[in-house]
């Protein structure tokens, strides 16, 4: 379980992107979280990956704050920008390796994920090529491949759809609803909110860095359509 309380986050020039935020992602929740440009998505996920620090508030992973234990935390999370850094001079398989080493994946774990994801998201043929030669979406897809194959609790994406080939945005909305039927949890940015409102069992919306609503998807919709709530709580 990850909650994040009160959490609010100032940058340096004085910009406060999120303010006093509260979110429970429980065990098997697929939680969307939607906003508009600049509402403080990114910053928020950046916070619970230790990636950016925050003022006030905590974020508690099994109530630990990420904090106090942030490498033990980050073993069980895993993180997938919307524009993935990767190094350009390795090859897909040579990435995935190395993930598997941080991770500790064993040998038999890994021939057995390593092909069985790649096929998935259809990346088998090219795990022998560079990185360097491949497309925006192919590096989506590694990242992707590589944030699953250790098995996190809690699996965090900004922006994951962004991208992706029809064929690779179902099978990713396979693998993400299989992670949370097996236990853990996705927390994921996205624009796309048909898919939010079709795949979420909860959803948070965020204005300007607060939260206006969150919950079970059924009781945010209330027989509406996603984009018709959204629009409503943006003053539309
Ligand atoms: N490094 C930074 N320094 C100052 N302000 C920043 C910085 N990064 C982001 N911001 C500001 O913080 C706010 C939240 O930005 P954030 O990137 O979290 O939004 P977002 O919801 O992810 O937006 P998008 O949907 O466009 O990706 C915005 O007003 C943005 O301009």
């Amino acid at each position: 379980m990850l909650e994040i309380k009160n959490l609010t986050i100032i940058y340096p020039n004085g910009k406060k992107a999120v303010s006093d935020l509260n979110i429970t992602i429980a065990d098997g929740d697929l939680y969307g979280f939607i906003g508009k440009n600049g509402a403080g998505k990114t910053t928020t996920l950046k916070a619970c990956l230790t990636i950016h620090d925050y003022n006030t508030g905590d974020i508690l992973l099994n109530g630990v704050s990420i904090k106090s234990a942030p490498t033990e935390c980050k073993k069980r999370m895993a993180y997938v920008p919307d524009t993935p850094i990767l190094d350009p001079n390795l090859t897909g398989l040579q990435y995935l390796n190395f993930i598997c080493d941080i991770y500790n994946v064993s040998e038999e774990k890994r021939k057995q994920k390593i092909p069985a994801l790649s096929k998935q998201l259809g990346m088998n043929e090219k795990l022998n090529d560079l990185i360097s030669s491949y497309s925006h979406g192919m590096k989506q897809k590694i990242s992707l491949i590589g944030a699953f194959i250790h098995e996190p609790k809690l699996l965090i994406l900004d922006e994951p759809f962004v991208g992706l080939d029809p064929e690779a945005f179902i099978q990713l909305k396979a693998l993400m609803k299989a992670l949370c039927a097996s236990g853990g949890s996705v927390l994921f940015s996205s624009h796309i909110l048909d898919v939010v409102e079709k795949t979420c069992n909860k959803i948070a919306i965020i204005r300007n860095g607060e939260l206006i609503r969150s919950g079970e998807t059924q009781e945010i919709l209330e027989n509406r359509d996603l984009e018709n709530v959204f629009m409503e709580l943006n003053g539309k």
